[in-house]
């Protein structure tokens, strides 16, 4: 995925297909919940002065196929939340439950059927035009798993983190040297590393370049879609740690979509959990993931893998996975 706006950083992991088989629109508006009961109650709505993101009854319906074949699957169907100024909400579930598809709405990669978005106060059109899209992605950046989308493999890094400064502030020349330079420098990188091809850096270098480059547009909003899940572990630790010093040195917003629910005690103080397009818990992450209220989030909790576990093929029963 490339956007030389800087609004889409990375490109979005595979994932399966869930389909549902029937067909039909998406429906309409939504409820909006209201945080606490009905079916997507518990992602909460509506919006307060304090939250930067508010969706209310999003609705997003994909048609594939035709004649016999065709497939509809709702991967959003009726969501509500509220993420507040400054916080870090995690968003969960199982592979395709349609976390990616709200975090592309929200950055306006996708349009959704039905609902709204209301960012920074601003509510956001459901097809905007190319003026807009790079509006908002002054607010909110996007860093994917994988950074090899974004980063040219011919241009270096700071051409990369150069391109969005120009585009969102003007900025060049020695002023966007520097810029990027001091960029670099805030992801642990160094200056040299400007001159860098994407294939002359580690896995974990190349994620740091792409969050600089998201950082490049000054966004109130990081959109993570399983921003480390292709790090290796001590890596992986490494980028969380500066993801919330980031967080915290420049009280930005993150809306942190994982699979990975260790991930999710590292970096988040809550956490929704979605399932089949619907959101079925929200809560401290404390309490989401110690005292989970829902059987879906105590089966994810419970099928989560744990260290010291390894994966076994056993005779005579399926592959299991067994503590070692
Ligand atoms: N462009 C598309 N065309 C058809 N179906 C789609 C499309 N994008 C997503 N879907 C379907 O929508 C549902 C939600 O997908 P989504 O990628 O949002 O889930 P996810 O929770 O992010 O999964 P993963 O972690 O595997 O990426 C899935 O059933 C998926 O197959």
């Amino acid at each position: 995925m490339k956007d030389t706006d800087g609004g889409v950083i990375g490109r979005a992991g595979g994932g399966s297909r869930r389909t549902s088989g029937t067909g039909g629109p998406g429906g309409s508006g939504g409820s909006g919940g209201s945080g606490g009961s009905g079916a997507n109650g518990p992602g909460g709505a509506g919006g307060s002065e304090g939250d930067v993101i508010a969706i209310s009854g999003l609705r997003k319906r994909f048609v594939t196929g035709r004649g016999s074949g065709r497939r509809t699957v709702d991967a959003l169907d009726d969501v509500s939340l509220t993420v507040a100024d400054g916080s870090c909400l995690a968003v969960v579930g199982e592979s395709g439950s349609g976390k990616s598809t709200l975090a592309r709405i929200l950055v306006g990669l996708e349009a959704a059927d039905a609902g709204e978005v209301v960012l920074a106060g601003r509510p956001v059109a459901r097809r905007p035009r190319r003026a807009e899209r790079r509006a908002r992605a002054r607010d909110i950046q996007m860093v994917f798993q994988d950074p090899n989308g974004s980063l040219n493999r011919r241009r270096t890094a700071g051409s990369a983190i150069a391109e969005v400064l120009a585009a969102h502030h003007r900025v060049t020349g020695a002023d966007a040297r520097r810029r990027v330079e001091e960029l670099l420098e805030q992801v642990g990188l160094r200056p040299a590393h400007a001159r860098s091809l994407p294939g002359e850096l580690s896995g974990g270098q190349r994620q740091r370049v792409a969050i600089a480059r998201a950082l490049a547009a000054e966004p109130r909003v990081l959109v993570l879609d399983e921003a480390v899940a292709a790090l290796d572990v001590s890596v992986q630790a490494q980028v969380l740690n500066l993801l919330s010093e980031i967080r915290r040195d420049r009280r930005l917003t993150y809306l942190f979509i994982t699979h990975d629910l260790s991930v999710v005690r590292q970096v988040s103080e809550e956490v929704v959990v979605m399932r089949q397009g619907r959101i079925v818990e929200r809560g401290s992450t404390a309490q989401v993931l110690d005292d989970p209220r829902h059987p879906y989030t105590r089966l994810l909790r419970d099928s989560a893998p744990r260290p010291g576990w390894r994966p076994v093929r056993a005779i005579g029963r399926d592959a299991a996975e067994v503590e070692a």
